[in-house]
């Protein structure tokens, strides 16, 4: 192979990658929303929203603080109106050229606290989710609360309870209750688990999506967490700074991210320079392969810290400098060594050198100077040099 200087292939030569609007086929969308945006003050909050829902489907808005995941949610539920742009619901435009109000939509929302009436107990609280049609005598009333809490997988005694009687992770589930009462077809979910402790956290999740697919509700979770975004939803879509970077499903969007701030919003992101030829990227890793690349010759790429493993063999060769332990996994920061291939060096390729975090499972593998072997599993993902990073979540140095 002669050597090659890098080709003008760069970021700024590519076009604006497009979101496809939905990873459902269009005709099992429930919600879509199209080129809505919202201003408030001068702050324009949301820049041209698409997206769309598949009846059933659970999807996640996932996104930093303040990228407007809430704003879209509200719109949504119709408590604010889109400056333009378009909703539509069940095939009804409900926000655009005609206006259906919140409590004609049939949708349910939960927000962060979940907001229980404090004064009155859990029965009264899930009753007041109910509307004159699905009320009825007071007999029918209780059996439908008592219904609605054996939804939830609690006892009709917790109906006599105040909310105050209650865990933080039953208290989400009796607003879940009460929002289920008029059984929308729509539930909007705003960070409803992000006020509970880690364990109860899952187990609430966990709980509150039994209930909604058995149910067969369209559901939309807000989140900041890209854990709960990726193990809640079929459907993420990463918002940033009023826009949607990405959709997908949970598997392409962590695997394949979009771009580069997306894949450190996402998880653990390893960034490396890398000289991209086809399919293959040389790196200090040594050559990985890249899936439908976009960009050609000098690219950074990207790979999770779990593609990296500590190795029998190896040509990669890698020092350890220290590491933290975390029970099941140790995180393990590496030296990489000094131009670890035998192929030609291009202009602006790294010579090695760079320091990485990996993950691994025996901390007796890694001790402060030991020299590893590593080995890449699975694809890289290339970025075009220039993309800004994030600045969260990058582990690579
Ligand atoms: N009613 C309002 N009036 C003025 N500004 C608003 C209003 N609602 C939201 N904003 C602004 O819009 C931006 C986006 O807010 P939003 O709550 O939608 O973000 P978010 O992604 O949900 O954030 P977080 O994760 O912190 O809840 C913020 O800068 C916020 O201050």
């Amino acid at each position: 192979m002669t050597e090659q200087s890098p080709t003008p292939t760069s970021a700024s030569r590519l076009p604006e990658p497009r979101v496809a609007r939905s990873i459902a086929d269009t005709a099992n969308h429930h919600l879509e929303i199209d080129e809505v945006t919202k201003t408030f003050g001068r702050q324009q909050v949301l820049k041209g929203i698409n997206l769309h829902v598949a009846r059933g489907g659970t999807t996640a808005i996932v996104g930093p603080s303040g990228s407007g995941k809430t704003t879209l949610l509200r719109l949504i539920a119709g408590f604010e109106a889109p400056d333009t742009g378009q909703i539509m619901l069940g095939g009804r435009v409900v926000a655009g050229d005609t206006w259906v109000p919140a409590h004609r939509r049939n949708i349910g929302y939960v927000a962060q606290d979940g907001a229980l009436f404090p004064h009155l107990t859990v029965g009264q609280n899930i009753a007041f989710g109910l509307d004159k049609a699905h009320g009825g005598s007071r007999k029918q009333i209780a059996a439908r609360v008592e219904e609605l809490l054996d939804m939830v997988a609690l006892d009709g005694s917790y109906a006599k309870r105040r909310p105050h009687e209650l865990s933080g992770g039953q208290q989400q589930r009796i607003a879940l209750a009460r929002a289920m009462a008029r059984r929308p077809e729509v539930m909007l979910l705003d960070e409803p688990f992000s006020a509970l402790d880690a364990g109860l956290r899952v187990a609430t999740r966990r709980a509150v999506a039994k209930v909604l697919a058995k149910a067969g509700v369209t559901t939309i979770l807000v989140t900041h967490d890209q854990a709960e975004a990726l193990s809640f939803a079929d459907q993420v879509a990463v918002m940033r700074g009023g826009k949607l970077a990405q959709i997908g499903n949970p598997f392409v969007v962590y695997t394949r991210p979009a771009d580069r701030a997306t894949a450190e919003f996402l998880g653990d992101a390893v960034i490396l320079d890398a000289w991209l030829e086809g399919s293959l990227a040389m790196c200090s890793l040594g050559p990985v392969p890249v899936r439908h690349p976009t960009a050609q010759g000098h690219v950074q790429i990207m790979l999770r810290p779990e593609q990296i493993r500590i190795a029998a063999e190896s040509p990669i060769h890698g020092t350890v400098l220290d590491w933290d332990y975390f029970g099941p996994e140790s995180s393990v920061r590496i030296k990489l060594a000094d131009r670890p291939w035998d192929q030609p060096v291009h202009p602006g390729m790294p010579g090695g050198g760079e320091i990485i975090t990996i993950r691994h499972w025996n901390a007796a593998m890694a001790r402060k100077g030991m020299d590893l072997a590593l080995k890449v599993i699975g694809e890289g993902v290339a970025f075009p040099l220039g993309e800004p990073s994030t600045g969260v979540s990058t582990l690579a140095e």
